[in-house]
């Protein structure tokens, strides 16, 4: 596919039809309705709005009655397509309100729902598209991601949950406000699954306590959205979460095997639905992928719009204290009598200042001394070493907000982030 220039271009949309586009990864691009009425996954379009799109973004505008559109920028891609799934998308959300409005006459609670597949399924848009046409009707769930790689609640290398409120907007996602976000450190889970495990298993705890508490997100109920490794201890840690959050209906975008495999291995009560994956959804590059992940990095400190205004200022060594949860891990007969190597994943390492820890993420724990379960507190926000001093014995931060620290236990991220525009 060749790149075009940019370029004005608009667009008759028929009713049921989708126009999808994937912008070149140099420039943003601009898209407004003219007429008639669109959703970006589930979020309406306002007429007379510009709705800016990043560098390689790619989307679509659906239309259930038709529309006229118009897109200004250089796309790789940009065509209409009559072929879409979203009826059976909307049909799974008329199934689930119907499960939370028998939920309300049976005083339970609602649906719990998690959606799995492989890599460049559709998963996060489908998350995305059900929790969108929830909120619109009202519901609040909370929405719960797993996807360490590509988190749409926090940045890569944690686990998230928040409530939906209101829809996501069509330019930045969900409101990212108040979520509660736990320390991973890694972009895969397969670095240390039992950690990972671990962090699932007490999200889901956190999350069925806001439910007890809070009677209207109880009843509107919880969407789970997954990583794509769908095989081996990946498929194990995919069960793990269902029985943590106790689902009782699962999404499996378009995968027969990862649907069949599921249906063998889940206990009778929970539900099993297969969707077809859209012919839009787009199969992302590693490099791209990295790029999204450096991007989603940036935006938590610049703002998507680079509307924010960090900070950077000096944190004396003293008056912070670095870990990092794992140790490397060492055969079982190197370890002391009775010691598994396992359990060296959720070791509380202590770390040093040095220069090496330059542009390494860091979160910033809500734990206020070393002797709580840091694995299991969650976390207040994330800096980046910028600089580090061993003689004036001071590293030099970039933070989202100004000096003071909120609270002084760091965890760091193999990730790193490197503060050039
Ligand atoms: N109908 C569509 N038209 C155009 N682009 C789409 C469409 N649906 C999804 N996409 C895009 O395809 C990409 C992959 O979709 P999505 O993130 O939902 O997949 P995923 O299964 O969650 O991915 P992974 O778990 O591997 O990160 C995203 O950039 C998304 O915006």
């Amino acid at each position: 596919m060749t790149e075009k220039d940019e370029r004005v271009e608009e667009f008759k949309l028929e009713k049921d039809s989708e126009f999808r586009f994937e912008l070149v990864d140099h420039s943003t691009g601009h898209l407004e309705i003219l007429d008639g009425m669109a959703e970006v996954f589930g979020t309406e379009l306002v007429k007379a709005r510009k709705y800016v799109f990043d560098k390689g973004t790619k989307a679509s505008v659906y239309t259930w009655h038709g529309c006229h559109i118009k897109l200004t920028g250089k796309t790789e891609v940009a065509y209409i397509s009559k072929d879409t799934p979203m009826v059976m998308y909307v049909n799974m959300h008329v199934a689930l309100e119907q499960m939370r409005m028998n939920a309300e006459k049976e005083r339970v609670r609602g649906p719990r729902v998690m959606v799995v597949g492989p890599a460049d399924s559709g998963k996060s848009t489908v998350c995305r598209l059900l929790l969108n046409y929830a909120v619109r009707i009202g519901r609040t769930p909370v929405f719960i991601d797993l996807d360490v790689g590509q988190s749409d609640v926090s940045i890569p290398g944690t686990i998230g949950a928040l409530t939906v409120e209101r829809p996501a907007d069509v330019e930045e996602g969900f409101n990212q406000c108040a979520p509660l976000v736990f320390h991973y450190g890694h972009v895969t889970p397969a670095t240390n699954l039992k950690l990972y495990n671990i962090l699932v298993s007490r999200i889901a705890d956190v999350v069925n306590m806001k439910c007890d508490a809070s009677k209207k997100a109880n009843l509107s109920g919880i969407i789970v959205n997954t990583g794509g490794w769908v095989r081996g201890a990946g498929y194990d840690s995919l069960k793990h979460a269902a029985g943590s959050f106790e689902v009782d209906l699962i999404i499996v975008m378009y995968e027969e095997r990862l649907y069949t495999e599921l249906k063998k291995d889940m206990p009778e009560f929970v539900r099993l639905v297969l969707l077809p994956k859209s012919g839009g959804v787009v199969v992302r590059s590693q490099s791209y992928r990295g790029d999204a992940r450096e991007r989603k990095v940036r935006e938590y400190f610049y703002g998507p719009r680079n509307n924010l205004f960090p900070h950077t200022f000096e944190v004396k060594f003293s008056e912070v204290k670095l870990f990092k949860i794992g140790a490397p891990t060492l055969p079982d007969s190197c370890l002391p009598l009775g010691m598994k190597s396992q359990d060296n994943k959720t070791k509380i390492v202590p770390v040093q200042p040095s220069t090496s820890l330059v542009h390494h993420v860091f979160s910033v724990s809500n734990a206020n001394s070393p002797e709580e379960n840091l694995i299991e507190i969650n976390v207040l926000g994330f800096i980046v070493m910028v600089e580090i001093n061993l003689e004036k014995q001071c590293f030099t931060v970039l933070s989202p907000s100004p000096r003071p620290l909120p609270k002084s236990i760091l965890l760091q991220f193999d990730m790193q982030f490197i503060d050039i525009q």
